[in-house]
């Protein structure tokens, strides 16, 4: 591991700025453990004496939080303009939180000093000396960001190198290089970066704001010119646009710029840790999200499965299992022979010999989609399109004779529904049972499904251990100018497993069905009987 390289991760600051997150202390309890399965270096926990409950968090961080690579940080500004750093609270409260390490924030841009310090340049400086100073007699190590560093340099670069040159002479260990606006773009940051290192001595650090969205690209054009301290966020999360992502920063400063920043092993829980967070963050993971997104290695043209056959490189930057995510192959019109191939392999399903039907598949695909059928996000659907080309496909579980469906207003604003199914299960001989049940539900789906269900759990018993996990509608638009098509996804689960199935249809009870056949169905073939400990 690059031992003089930071990986330093804000996301408990920096991150909590973003525009709806709020963590409780256990949730940032929680977070500190997750970055630290993953190998940062730093963990900044808040801002000690201005939110309660970051004094908190470093109490009780003191003994909950045993970090077996990162090193704890407390972040807060340099004392006030014309008061003692002996006198000041904020600097105190850094202090007692009793972190090894401290991340000032200081002024490095000169009209931010004369409008929002509204001070002297003199006393900004003397305002950095004394706090490093303070902290440094205090045994801390000290970190200084310097807040809208970039946007300084281009108005009075002399200044920005003399708030630098201050830190370090008190005692800082690293000058950290803000954009704070996120304005910058890589060719700028490099140029600073490089002409700040031929004038000033000490180590440097970059944080990068997303307002361009080049906060990852201007902080790797920042290693490039010879930083070893890099602050990111999880998930990229962080004031208005956000930060530079620390899970982008890892994977790209290992994989590409081959600088072993964390621990072996640390690579393949990326994708874990990004997930896990965002869970505590309460915010849907981005599907789309550079190395750790569900859809980072998914591959949906046909072009490209056909050239993954022969080898996945050949359209991967990466292997994905190294930050411990999955190649998927998507099945749509976008689709071609190679595609099904990939998705039957990924399935488990043994297409070799089977030309005919692959071509079957794809055609299928192509016009059922244009009808509005997607088989993306419904694999267990496909699966069952799938295995009903082949050779020995099983017969259908049922005949559907008729089902009828009623919703009930009541007087007293009770709302009921009921629905009737009548269909015959073969059995096996050339004959059939005919079996008519009826059920009540929340509403005309849920009552089908408890109907078809009661049908069919005498002959598949385990069926009663299945129940519907999820269920999202989407209205097509209009069709033949006489309705909208309604696309159903429903998501069933055994309690051990979950697996999705889609319908469409002009009518939203008929696309329902749909769904709910081929989730029973899928049930009934590819799912075994739950075990007792989960039934
Ligand atoms: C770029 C960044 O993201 S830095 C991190 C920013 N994070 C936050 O602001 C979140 C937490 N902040 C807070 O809880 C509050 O803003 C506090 C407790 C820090 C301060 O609250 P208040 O005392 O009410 O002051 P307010 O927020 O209005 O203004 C900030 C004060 O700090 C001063 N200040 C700003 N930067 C610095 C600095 N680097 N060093 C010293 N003082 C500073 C300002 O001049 C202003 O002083 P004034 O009150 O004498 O005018
Ligand atoms: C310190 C910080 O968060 C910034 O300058 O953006």
């Amino acid at each position: 591991m690059a031992t003089d390289f930071h990986v330093f991760d804000t996301t408990l600051r920096d991150g909590a700025q973003r525009e709806g997150v709020s963590y409780s202390v256990a949730d940032k309890l929680a977070v500190a453990r997750l970055l630290d399965e993953i190998g940062v270096g730093y963990i900044e926990g808040g801002w000690p004496g201005a939110l309660p409950k970051d004094t908190e968090f470093f109490a009780r961080a003191r003994t909950e939080l045993k970090l077996r690579n990162a090193v704890l940080v407390a972040f807060g500004a340099t004392r006030k303009a014309g008061v003692r750093v002996e006198d000041d609270p904020q600097v105190r409260a850094l202090l007692d939180a009793e972190t090894p390490v401290v991340c000032l924030v200081a002024k490095s841009d000169v009209r931010h000093v004369s409008q929002a310090l509204r001070t002297t340049l003199e006393e900004n400086v003397a305002m950095v000396s004394d706090t490093v100073a303070h902290l440094v007699r205090h045994g801390r190590r000290v970190f200084l960001d310097c807040e809208h560093f970039f946007d300084g340099y281009k108005a009075d670069p002399d200044y920005g190198v003399r708030v630098l040159e201050a830190a370090f002479a008190a005692g800082a260990e690293v000058g950290v290089l803000c954009d704070t606006n996120g304005g910058m773009l890589p060719m700028g940051v490099g140029r600073v970066v490089a002409d700040v290192r031929a004038r000033v001595g000490g180590r440097l650090g970059i944080h990068c704001q997303d307002d361009t969205g080049c906060a990852v690209a201007n902080t790797l054009a920042a290693v490039e010119a010879g930083v070893t301290h890099v602050q990111g966020t999880a998930n990229g999360y962080g004031e208005r646009a956000g930060n530079a992502d620390t899970f982008a920063l890892i994977a790209n400063l290992v994989t590409k710029m081959d600088l072993p920043v964390v621990p072996p092993g640390c690579l393949a829980e990326l994708q874990r840790v990004s997930h896990a967070i965002a869970e505590l963050a309460n915010i849907a993971p981005d599907d789309h999200q550079p190395f750790v997104g569900a859809s980072a290695f998914a591959h949906k043209a046909g072009l490209h499965a056909s050239a993954i056959k022969v080898s996945p490189e050949l359209y991967n930057h990466l292997e994905p299992a190294v930050v411990g995510n999955d190649m998927r192959i998507l099945v749509t019109e976008m689709a071609g022979r190679a595609s099904v191939e990939l998705k039957g392999r990924e399935l488990g399903v043994d297409l070799a010999g089977h030309a005919d039907a692959i071509g079957r598949v794809v055609d299928q695909v192509k016009v059922l989609e244009a009808d509005g059928w997607s088989f993306e996000a419904a694999d267990a659907s496909f699966e069952l399109l799938l295995r009903a080309q082949l050779p020995d496909a099983p017969p259908a579980l049922f005949e559907l004779e008729s089902y009828k469906t009623s919703v009930e207003h009541w007087g007293n604003g009770v709302v009921v529904s009921e629905a009737t199914v009548k269909v015959h299960l073969p059995n096996g001989d050339g004959t059939a049972e005919r079996v008519i049940c009826t059920a009540e539900g929340n509403g005309p789906v849920n009552a089908l499904d408890n109907a078809l269900r009661q049908a069919l759990v005498g002959r598949y018993p385990h069926l009663a251990g299945v129940s519907l996990a999820d269920y999202k509608v989407r209205i097509l638009g209009w069709k033949g100018g006489t309705g909208a098509t309604t696309r159903v996804l429903i998501d069933t689960t055994d309690g051990v497993g979950e697996w999705t199935t889609v319908g469409v249809h002009a009518n939203i009870v008929e696309a329902s069905w749909h769904a709910l056949v081929d989730a029973l169905t899928y049930a009934v073939r590819h799912r075994s009987p739950v075990p007792a400990a989960h039934a």
